[in-house]
């Protein structure tokens, strides 16, 4: 008899979850069976982790008490910071974010707490401390002063005022938390199945996250943020694009930002930050961006909606995030930003009913063999 392999572990379940649903054929994504566009549009991001890791909507004095313990936990050790500032220039983010993660875990005397307790504990730290962290990659790399985090703003406000260094507006702040609410859980993406099966040998949970960020750095994954703005930027033109996507086609090659495993229809969220993104692109009178992504969208849903490509979340986000003054390498760290929460809701789910997750191969090497010494090969 021969073996089926599901070649990308495609369609295989290998645990239950109650935190997302995701119908991707129809584009219909709820976290605690609410839909994605009701909590973009009446939500936090972190009333939203809130009810990621207790599997329900707070009530206002639950939601008080984790938004003021993710306030008080915006600090990072000195001594992070100064390693950060020493990591060399021009490191990617996604590598410095990666290493500053494993270095936090390495200054925590609880690190090693993996009880369900400890985890939450670290996790909720981990969420708050996330925000600092990345602000100060970002500031050492331009060679500026890192900035503290300030306890009277919110999640989303603090992020952009220590990565700036001064205050945004209400209407930036609440943005760029629509933008976190809509990249915080997903199901079991790569970088979750990572964290997971970090989790899963009872390893500690900066293992766990340090693993899940390597994972969310690819270019198939979270990293297509980034290649969908390097994208615009060779385009150049909205002349230009369907050029473009014509001989990137022609040759076999794939469009960044569209296509999705679960996805054979809209991603939900790409609709939603398209709105955003048309509204933004307007507002500074720099539409150019958006009308190449709007041409591009249109020639591939003719050419391959058939084929189920349609613009993921990656599409539209870089769009966004360029009309807060963020520079692209830092697209793929606001994307572990926001799923930081989903990664450690996952990992305390999972964990909590825990069995190793170990797959098999199809053995296809060789066999009946002996070792030949070297000098006679
Ligand atoms: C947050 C996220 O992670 S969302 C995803 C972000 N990633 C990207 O945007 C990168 C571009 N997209 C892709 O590479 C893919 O669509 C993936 C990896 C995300 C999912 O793909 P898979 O489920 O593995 O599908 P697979 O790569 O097998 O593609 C199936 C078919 O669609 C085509 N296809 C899939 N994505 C694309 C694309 N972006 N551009 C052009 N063609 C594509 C493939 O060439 C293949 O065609 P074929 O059957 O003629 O060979
Ligand atoms: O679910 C996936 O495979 C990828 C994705 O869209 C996400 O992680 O947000």
């Amino acid at each position: 008899m021969t073996a089926t392999i599901a070649k990308g572990l495609e369609g295989v379940l290998f645990t239950e979850s109650k935190l997302t649903f995701i119908n991707g054929t129809e584009g219909i994504l709820t976290h605690l069976g609410i839909p994605i566009q009701e909590w973009a549009e009446k939500s936090t991001f972190e009333e939203l982790s809130f009810a990621l890791l207790h599997g329900k909507l707070p009530t206002s004095e639950e939601l008080a008490k984790f938004d003021a313990e993710l306030r008080a936990n915006r600090e990072v050790p000195a001594e992070l910071l100064r390693a950060i500032a020493s990591y060399p220039k021009g490191a990617h983010p996604m590598q410095a974010l990666r290493t500053a993660v494993s270095h936090l875990g390495l200054l925590d005397s609880q690190a090693e707490d993996t009880s369900a307790e400890g985890r939450y504990a670290i996790g909720v730290r981990m969420i708050a401390q996330f925000s600092t962290i990345i602000a100060a990659i970002a500031r050492a790399q331009d060679g500026q002063d890192v900035v503290a985090p300030r306890a009277d703003l919110t999640h989303a406000g603090n992020f952009l005022y220590m990565l700036k260094g001064h205050e945004p507006t209400p209407e930036e702040a609440r943005l760029f938390d629509i933008a976190l609410i809509l990249h915080a859980d997903h199901g079991m993406n790569a970088s979750t199945f990572t964290a997971i099966a970090t989790a899963s040998t009872l390893s500690d949970m900066y293992s766990s996250i340090t693993s899940a960020i390597g994972a969310l750095k690819g270019p198939l994954h979270g990293g297509a943020n980034e290649a969908v703005m390097d994208m615009l930027d060779e385009i150049g033109t909205v002349e230009n694009a369907v050029s473009y996507i014509t001989h990137k086609l022609d040759n076999k090659e794939k469009i960044m930002g569209v296509g999705h495993r679960v996805y054979k229809y809209f991603d939900p969220r790409s609709r939603v930050l398209r709105e955003y993104a048309a509204f933004v692109s307007e507002k500074q009178g720099k539409s150019h961006y958006y009308q190449i992504l709007e041409t591009i969208e249109k020639e591939i849903v003719e050419r391959l909606g058939g084929k189920g490509i349609y613009p993921n979340v990656d599409f539209y986000s870089g769009v966004v995030y360029s009309d807060l003054g963020i520079k692209k390498s830092y697209f793929t760290p606001i994307f572990g930003l926001a799923r930081i929460s989903g990664w450690v809701a996952s990992v305390i789910e999972y964990t909590d009913n825990n069995r190793l997750l170990r797959p098999d191969a199809v053995y296809t090497g060789a066999k009946d063999q002996h070792y030949v010494e070297i000098a006679q090969r």
